[in-house]
């Protein structure tokens, strides 16, 4: 059996920002059908690495390559789904009126009812964006991502401020989204999240990657996820 196309390839990637180097050097892939976790501390370069990955940022140095095809190209964008830390101000529009627009930019779009039903967010789907609570945004944002069918779907810190209830409800959705074959990047602080959820585990220190492997042989022994976290990488923002 041939071993399955890699969905995402990012290869010695380095960039520099405000004179600092932010990602040096780092490697990684991810493969459909599986759920890849990048972990790091606060400051160690994930939402960079996303922003060079969905050709938001210029890396100075290595490659990212996107189903096939080099970071950011055209042939790409519609097949990739990004949630994002912070949207930005959305503002006034309510949360079927932004999915329906962003339905409208794809050719194979979600069923916008169904997905604000799947997503959770019927309750509150005519409530303009300002107004919905942190934990509310976040499901709008992960429907964003995911309206358009993505192959490939960035998700950075996607359960950060839910509540335990819609956060089981995401887990289960990344599930259903990796058995139809998606590849899923997700950053989380959640060590127990990146445990329950995680097909492969990066741990990035100071934008390289510093251990990484499947949960169960990273946690071998009898250390815990968190326990490899707090040995592979150093504590200040730096
Ligand atoms: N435009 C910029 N100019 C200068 N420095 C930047 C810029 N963008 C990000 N950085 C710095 O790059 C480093 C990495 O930031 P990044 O947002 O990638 O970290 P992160 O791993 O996602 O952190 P967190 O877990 O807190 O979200 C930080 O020290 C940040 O201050």
């Amino acid at each position: 059996m041939t071993a399955p196309v890699a969905a995402l390839v990012v290869d010695r990637l380095s960039v520099t920002l405000g004179g600092r180097a932010v990602l040096d050097g780092l490697s990684l892939s991810a493969a459909p059908g599986r759920l890849t976790a990048v972990l790091g501390p606060n400051g160690a370069g994930k939402t960079t690495l996303i922003r060079c990955c969905t050709g938001l940022l210029s890396p100075d140095a290595g490659a990212v390559t996107v189903l096939g095809r080099p970071a950011g190209s055209a042939e790409v964008a519609a097949r990739v789904g990004l949630m994002p830390q912070s949207t930005g101000a959305w503002s006034g529009i309510r949360a079927v009126e932004l999915l329906e627009h962003l339905a409208g930019l794809y050719a194979r779009p979600h069923d916008v009812d169904a997905l604000v039903r799947r997503c959770g967010i019927d309750a509150f789907a005519r409530t303009p964006y300002r107004r919905l609570s942190g934990g509310q945004q976040q499901a709008v944002n992960l429907a964003g991502a995911l309206i358009g069918r993505p192959e490939l779907v960035f998700l950075d810190e996607p359960t950060a401020g839910m509540d335990p209830h819609a956060r089981r409800a995401t887990w289960s959705l990344l599930d259903e989204l990796r058995a139809a074959g998606v590849a899923i990047v997700l950053t989380t602080h959640a060590m127990d999240e990146a445990q329950a959820l995680a097909d492969h585990v990066y741990i990035v220190d100071a934008g390289r990657v510093s251990v990484s492997g499947t949960v169960s042989a990273l946690t071998s022994g009898d250390q815990s996820l968190e326990d490899v976290f707090l040995a592979h990488t150093h504590g200040a923002t730096r």
